[in-house]
């Protein structure tokens, strides 16, 4: 089988390819345009994998990726978007022409050459913000508070307009916050990570109270594995750990592990129309593809923070 995964130069596109390369002999096409965000390095160790092809390519380029296509594509797993929620909020265009028109474009391509499969890789995000009670579930209103999340959330509408009008083969996926290895450092575990290690000041927003349901990335990699090869035609997943952590619990955590003093924590402005809470209600996934989260919160930190001691290299690039 040939898999095209797009941004899979990114944090969880680079896991899923190394997922999907240990263990399948399916090929693998990773198309990314390599912005900021985009890093071979996270993908120095399979770049010689016979099944293992990769093409800079912006998602919105049709022609180019048309041209890729004539090589019988099976699946297309889109992992490719502008991801940062304060980049939207400086600059919200180019998250409407990558998420947006980016999506819309792949979705023709799919439809074209006919596709088993065209997965989206959507967040929690698309459905706002939660008070302190609840989870959302699949068929949550969406109700997106940033430009990133509206973004999402009109490629999520796309994608099931796409599987409504023309039958289009379909999967949408909703994770909540993924953190692990090859995470770039704008996002908060490892920028406290790296800052707290360069003993620099945690930019803390607000007082910290705003949740977040953490899951480890390799939980999400394997949920998308299964939602690609068994899900439901048309179906939407959640996909969470049930790992709800505030930002500063997070934070603290982070400065006990690496024997850090709290007194690095410094409170700054809070994020504009910052989200209160996200929680997502797994149990569809679980009930229908038996995914469950194997990595707990604990564990999966310990992991994470070792990861970026012993890859200093990889990070100090990036600052
Ligand atoms: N990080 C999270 O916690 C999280 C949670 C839920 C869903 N998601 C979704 O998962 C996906 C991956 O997120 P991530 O955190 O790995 O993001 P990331 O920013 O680390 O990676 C995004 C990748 O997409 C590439 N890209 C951007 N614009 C492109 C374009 N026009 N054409 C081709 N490639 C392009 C980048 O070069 C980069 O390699 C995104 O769709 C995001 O919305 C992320
Ligand atoms: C960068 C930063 C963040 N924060 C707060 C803001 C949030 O409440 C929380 C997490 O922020 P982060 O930007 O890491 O992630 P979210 O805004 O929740 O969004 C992330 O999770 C979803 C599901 C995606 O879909 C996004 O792609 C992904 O970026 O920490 C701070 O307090 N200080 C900081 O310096």
């Amino acid at each position: 089988m040939k898999i095209l995964v797009t941004g899979g130069a990114g944090f969880i596109g680079s896991n899923f390819i190394r997922y999907q390369l240990k263990n399948y002999d399916d090929q693998i096409i990773n198309v990314d345009k390599l912005s900021y965000a985009g890093n071979l390095d996270n993908l120095k160790d399979v770049e010689n994998n016979s099944n293992y092809q990769f093409r800079q390519l912006d998602i919105c380029d049709q022609e180019k990726i048309d041209h890729l296509m004539h090589q019988g594509i099976d699946y297309i797993v889109n992992f490719a978007a502008e991801s940062h929620v304060d980049r939207s909020i400086d600059d919200p265009s180019v998250f409407v022409k990558t998420n947006v028109e980016g999506t819309q474009s792949l979705l023709d391509l799919a439809l074209k050459f006919g596709v088993k499969k065209f997965v989206q890789i959507s967040t929690d995000e698309v459905y706002g913000s939660l008070g302190s009670e609840g989870k959302f579930k699949e068929d949550s209103p969406l109700n997106p508070s940033s430009p990133y999340s509206a973004s999402k959330a009109a490629a999520d509408l796309l994608v099931k307009a796409y599987a409504k009008t023309y039958q289009l083969p379909v999967n949408i996926t909703r994770s909540s916050n993924n953190f692990g290895p090859y995470q770039y450092p704008e996002k908060l575990i490892p920028l406290f990570i790296i800052n707290a290690l360069n003993n620099r000041k945690l930019p803390l927003y607000g007082d910290g109270s705003n949740i977040r349901d953490w899951i480890y990335v390799k939980d999400h990699c394997r949920a998308v594995d299964l939602v690609m090869r068994r899900g439901e035609n048309g179906q939407t997943y959640n996909i969470g750990a049930s790992n709800e952590k505030s930002n500063l619990e997070i934070t603290k955590k982070i400065l006990e592990l690496l024997s850090k003093s709290e007194l690095l924590i410094k409170h700054v402005e809070d994020r504009k129309g910052h989200d209160y809470r996200y929680a997502v209600d797994s149990s569809k996934i679980k009930d229908q593809l038996g995914w469950e989260a194997e990595y707990d919160y604990d564990r999966a930190m310990q992991i994470t923070l070792n990861w970026y001691l012993d890859h200093k290299d990889w990070w100090k690039k990036l600052l």
